[in-house]
């Protein structure tokens, strides 16, 4: 039995696993799982792509600010944040005032594997995607870098895998994770 006594937010690339990572580690915690992405779309009706092409990115930028901002001051529940949010400073204060952010890390190689196959991430719509990724893994991993704990995912570790490791990396931290 596990205690949480904050909010842990999965930040990192796209498909390092935010969103499948955290329902795992949620049930193993048996705590809710929210995931910034999931809340935008229920409460704009319209899929991220969609929200992005008739909003732009900066009016979804600013939905994500203020979903993350609800969700941190719910009870304390596993939080896969979109992999842009972590680099603006509004989110990584609102997100280390009131809970803890791991840095779910892959090789790009690895994130490319996993997203290749899907339409859903727009700003892998470019002429060459997989050039994109890699140029956003260079970009944002100085931000992801300043998160609390960091997990790395590579290839070789299962879904299940990761949420133990996560667990692993939280009990370093007392302070938010007890053993009951
Ligand atoms: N450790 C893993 N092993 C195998 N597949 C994974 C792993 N982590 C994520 N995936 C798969 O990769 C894809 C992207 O994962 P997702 O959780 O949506 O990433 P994110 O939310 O970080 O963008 C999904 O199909 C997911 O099932
Ligand atoms: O990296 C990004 O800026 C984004 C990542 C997506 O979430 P995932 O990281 O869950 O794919 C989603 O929020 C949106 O497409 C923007
Ligand atoms: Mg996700």
């Amino acid at each position: 039995m596990y205690r949480l006594h904050k909010t842990v937010a999965l930040v990192g690339m796209m498909g390092a696993g935010k969103s499948a990572v955290g329902t795992a580690l949620a049930r193993h915690l048996k705590v809710p799982f929210v995931d910034s992405d999931d809340e935008i779309v229920k409460a704009a009706d319209r899929s991220i792509a969609e929200i992005f092409q008739r909003d732009g990115e900066a009016f979804f930028r600013d939905r994500e600010f203020e979903v993350i901002g609800r969700l941190l001051r719910e009870k304390p529940a596993v939080l896969s944040t979109g992999g842009g949010a972590f680099l603006a400073a509004r989110n990584r204060e609102q997100i280390s005032s009131h809970g803890i952010s791991v840095w779910l890390r892959a090789d790009p190689a690895v994130l490319w594997q996993r997203v290749r196959h899907k339409t859903t991430r727009p700003l892998l719509h470019t002429a060459d995607p997989r050039r994109t990724l890699y140029e956003l893994c260079e970009q944002r991993e100085p931000f992801y870098a300043l998160a609390d704990l960091v997990v790395d995912s590579d290839a070789v570790y299962s879904i299940e895998d990761m949420a133990v490791r996560v667990i692993e990396a939280l009990k370093t931290r007392p302070d938010v994770l007890e053993e009951a």
